[in-house]
């Protein structure tokens, strides 16, 4: 079988359990993100592809081929794993230039040196770095250093690619180029890119799938829409999205197929619900800021809320609204809008928008909501 897999791996630094039974499989071809806030262990994970790191339990293997097996002890080293890794500080040699700096790793394998222009060429053509061929690395922005680093990653054609935060030193625009720039060379050279970031967006943008990290457990993988839509439980709901989806606590009964809930909205029955003996009528819903409509006329059905306040934001507007004395409901509009505070406006809920969860055990239940295709909790 071709691609990366992870099977029950466990990982200890002294006496923490780092990575707790890790099942991951990652698709010949994928641009897997592995994501989770500071110290959820994804680049534990990624130390354990590359085999920077041993764990303690479990297996891995790369195309097939058995690479670590805790109960023999036994580890591939790196060098035959067949990857390429590039790191958040991108450690170019600054006594060599751009073209030397690629071609570094092909020099030391004695290739021919016309074979080695050329493939140094093309990486750095690939990367739209060429022009800086004979410059040294203090003579480039941080985003060119960063996509020399890069550059000398793909020059191996390595069949697949680890990135560890490799756009968390450049500002903001530069992120946002070189997202599209990596989101490009993923479709050009067909490598299987491994990513880490615990940046949401930036996993968002660029993944063709997403492993959710928390606190050593892989919580969900998913496609980027799936994991947005349908988050599995209420710490992922929490992390991704931004502006942050809105939780609502309500109280609920079941009843053919949909929930009832009563909370500070009033009735709202949600439908495809299949509860499981363990679901509580304590629950919470989840609805995304940019998924509920507001009016400022009145509207048959929709909520009344009062305007707490608005936040202009260029080509969007973000308004909170008092759901009670401690509780704010929040709206993302396109384009401008200016309630005055104090105003009464007309808010609706599309049900099909909502994502409910058992409060106690944090998990979705809209029934056909959850699909995730790996799931440790
Ligand atoms: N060599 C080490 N020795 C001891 N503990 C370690 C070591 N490397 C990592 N850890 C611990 O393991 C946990 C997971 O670390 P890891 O670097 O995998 O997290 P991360 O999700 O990549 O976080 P970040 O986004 O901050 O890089 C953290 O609590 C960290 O302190």
């Amino acid at each position: 079988m071709s691609g990366i897999k992870l099977t029950k791996v466990n990982k200890y630094f002294d006496h923490n359990h780092i990575l707790k039974d890790l099942d991951l499989y990652i698709e010949d071809g994928d641009f897997m993100t592995l994501l989770g806030p500071s110290g959820c262990g994804k680049t534990t994970t990624l130390r354990v592809i590359t085999g920077l790191e041993n764990p303690e339990e479990g297996t891995l293997s790369i195309n097939g081929k058995e690479m670590v097996n805790g109960a023999k002890k036994y580890y591939a080293p790196p060098s035959k794993r067949g990857l390429n890794l590039v790191f958040q500080s991108y450690a170019l040699w600054p006594h060599m230039t751009v073209f030397d700096n690629v071609a570094f790793g092909l020099s030391i394998n004695k290739l021919p040196k016309a074979e080695i222009r050329s493939k140094v060429e093309s990486a750095l053509e690939k990367m739209r770095i060429i022009k800086y061929k004979d410059r040294y690395p203090s003579e480039l922005s941080g985003g060119q250093q960063q996509r020399v680093a890069i550059a000398r990653a793909i020059v191996t054609e390595p069949k697949i690619l680890l990135l560890d935060e490799p756009l968390s030193n450049l500002d903001a625009k530069l992120r946002l180029e070189m997202r599209a720039e990596l989101k490009r060379l993923h479709r050009e050279l067909k490598t299987t890119i491994v990513y880490v970031t615990h940046d949401q967006v930036e996993a968002l943008t660029m993944s063709t799938k997403i492993a959710v990290f928390f606190e050593g457990n892989l919580v969900q993988v998913d496609t980027p829409r799936n994991i947005y839509r349908h988050p599995v439980d209420l710490r992922v709901a929490d992390f991704i999205g931004n502006p942050k989806i809105n939780f609502i606590d309500a109280s609920c009964t079941y009843e053919g197929g949909a929930a009832i809930t009563e909370s500070e909205l009033g009735r709202l029955d949600i439908p495809s619900v299949r509860p499981t003996s363990s679901v509580s009528n304590k629950v919470v819903l989840a609805i995304y800021p940019e998924d509920i409509r507001i009016s400022a006329e009145k509207v048959e059905g929709a909520i009344p809320l009062v305007v707490y306040s608005v936040m202009p934001a260029g080509s969007e507007t973000l308004i909170q609204l008092t759901t009670s004395p401690d509780n704010l409901l929040l709206v993302k509009v396109i384009g401008e809008l200016d309630y005055p505070v104090g105003k009464t406006v007309w808010v609706t809920l599309p049900l099909d928008k909502i994502n409910l969860y058992d409060k106690e055990t944090g998990r979705l239940v809209n029934e056909g909501c959850s699909r995730p295709l790996a799931l440790q909790v």
